[in-house]
């Protein structure tokens, strides 16, 4: 009985083998450029699903950074996921433009975890998370982010900076009270509340206590437990990539993300609303902002629409859509994009700000230039004001130009990815990618390429001076993607990263110290670029 079974077992695994062996030689039937150098049964050649990647050896971003070097010459090279499932990668910085911009309907949707993994279930904490930006498909999708857009012009953003302004503070003290210690202070846990409470109190409506807590703030908990991604989280993700997994945790009523989390950050939420609704009163942040947006309360003035600025990234992110006023929107597509303003905007400008001002510290001759131009601002400012004001803000260009080069050398999200929504000839080329492939953009590698970024691998914030942007490719700088689908969020992450570090260098400089690793490695347990080590710097009163 044992061996029959043994045989069994045997025989399904052989044929599975076999089922996997043809599925990757799809690309080469259809006469694509392929690798299949280093395909593993069943996980394929994909860096997402990379063994080191799933045992969390190493970060997701230098498994694609092994995958583009080898294929970088080509525009196009196809590849595979679990179960040989087809994958095609886009170098060429033409045909990216045409995927993100000039073709975007035939690319609107992204494919992402949370499209598919938990993507059908039934409960309602699962649900929630379907109704977020990130995650929703075609139509729905145009009509959520034509919603949410006004919510995050540059005339909504200067609103934003009074609550960031006043999160900077704590900022300023906690640097003060390194100083009163003697001590080196950590980066990372820094730069970490300073996000946190940024986004709490402008998405959620509430204090999170970060810096003020005595311990960790059950927000801080709960926020910190969403992002955690353990070992087990990793085989679930796994696991439910295979056929009939989702159907089975469907019919047994089984969630796929955090529900405790979620339905905690879901009650925190619905009460603020409920609140603000019954008082009438008004923050003017994210969340009433969003409010409106969904009852179409308010109509945008003229320099409150995406037309303020004529930048290439802003005109090309311009979304044609209208939508139809009598569809039904209710509070829990505020609650659900509230939570992904948190996920989204919590960890990626928190580590942007610590790779920043760890660059800095390792270069103080770009620091004392930083700081000539924000003592200038400063300099500058009228009686009665203690901070620049938001347009001198977006006009300090080293300050831009050292957030730029953060961003680009340490690119928090290492790819940007769409879905082929019909079958699509590549310009210039005889090829037709499928419908319904997956095709990734390695941006975290293309900003590392020295075609597009001499020196890359070093901090240099004149990679970003007007005559090196005038003589590169526009596309070849993507931290926030491109095109109708990029990050919602830019404004607001800049905006936050800028006053954070105009309040600390205003008043500090940061140095080296002996604890000061060489090097900022990214972790090897997260998909994002969070560092793996602490970041400790020394602080000095100005
Ligand atoms: C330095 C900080 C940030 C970085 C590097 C970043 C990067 C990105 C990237 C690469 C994408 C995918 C773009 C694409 O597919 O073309 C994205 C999407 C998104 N981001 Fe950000 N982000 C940041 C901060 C934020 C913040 C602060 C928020 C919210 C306040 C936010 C909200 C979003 C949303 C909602 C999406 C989905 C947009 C959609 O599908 O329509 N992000 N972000």
């Amino acid at each position: 009985m044992i061996s029959e079974a043994v045989i069994l077992i045997l025989t399904l695994a052989g044929l599975c083998y076999l089922f996997f062996r043809y599925k990757t030689t799809y690309w080469s039937r259809l006469g694509f450029p392929s690798i299949t150098e280093g395909i593993v049964f069943p996980l394929g050649n994909d860096p997402t699903f990379h063994l080191d990647v799933f045992l969390q050896k190493r970060n997701t971003a230098y498994c694609m950074m092994d995958l583009y070097q080898k294929t970088k010459d080509l525009p196009f090279c196809a590849y595979y996921s679990v179960l040989g499932n087809p994958l095609l990668l886009v170098n060429d910085l033409d045909l990216v433009k045409h995927i993100l911009i000039k073709d975007f309907d035939n690319f609107v949707d992204r494919f992402g975890a949370l499209n598919v993994f938990g993507g059908d279930s039934n409960v309602f904490t699962d649900k929630i998370w379907r109704q977020q930006l990130l995650s929703l498909k075609g139509d729905l999708w145009k009509d959520v982010r034509s919603i949410f857009s006004p919510v995050f012009t540059s005339g909504k953003m200067k609103l934003m900076m009074h609550f960031m302004k006043s999160i900077s503070r704590n900022l300023q003290a906690e640097m003060q009270e390194a100083v009163d210690a003697k001590g080196p202070i950590d980066l990372k846990e820094l730069f970490a509340k300073y996000s946190m409470d940024t986004i709490a109190t402008c998405g959620f409506g509430v204090d999170a206590g970060s810096f003020t807590a005595t311990g960790e703030s059950k927000f801080v908990e709960h926020a910190r437990n969403t992002f955690a991604r353990k070992g087990i989280d990793n085989f679930k993700f796994l696991c439910s990539a295979l056929p009939g997994v989702n159907g089975f945790c469907k019919m047994l009523g089984m969630p796929f993300f955090k529900p405790e989390e979620t339905q905690f950050f879901y009650d925190i939420i619905m009460q603020v609303i409920r609140h603000r609704m019954e008082s009438k009163e008004r923050k003017n942040d994210l969340v009433d902002l969003m409010i409106d947006a969904i009852k179409f309360e308010k109509t945008l003035t003229p320099d409150e629409t995406e037309t303020d600025s004529h930048s290439q990234y802003d005109q090309d992110a311009k979304l044609d859509h209208k939508v139809k006023k009598t569809a039904q929107f209710d509070e829990t597509l505020v609650v659900s994009n509230s939570l992904l303003i948190l996920i989204a905007g919590y960890d990626t400008t928190a580590m942007t700000m610590t790779y920043c001002a760890y660059e800095l510290a390792r270069q103080p001759n770009l620091q004392d230039r930083l700081l000539s131009e924000i003592d200038e601002a400063l300099e500058g400012l009228e009686e009665g004001q203690d901070f620049p004001d938001y347009q001198v803000i977006q006009e300090l260009p080293y300050l831009d130009a050292v957030l730029q080069e953060t961003l680009r050398l340490h690119a928090p999200i290492p790819l940007v990815s769409r879905v082929c929504a019909n079958d699509y000839k590549i310009p210039g080329h005889d090829h037709v990618i499928p419908k319904g492939t997956e095709v990734n953009m390695y941006s975290y590698c293309i900003m590392r390429d020295e075609r597009h970024f001499p020196n890359p691998d070093k901090f240099d914030p004149e990679h970003f001076s007007r005559e090196a942007k005038a003589k590169r490719n526009p596309y070849a700088f993507l931290p926030f993607g491109q095109g109708p689908r990029a990050c919602i969020g830019m404004r607001f992450a800049l905006l936050e990263a800028k006053i954070g570090l105009i309040a600390i260098l205003s008043r500090f400089r940061i140095t080296t110290c002996p604890e000061t690793p060489k090097e900022a490695v990214r972790d090897h347990t997260t998909f994002l670029g969070n560092p793996r080590d602490k970041l400790w710097v020394a602080v000095t009163p100005r």
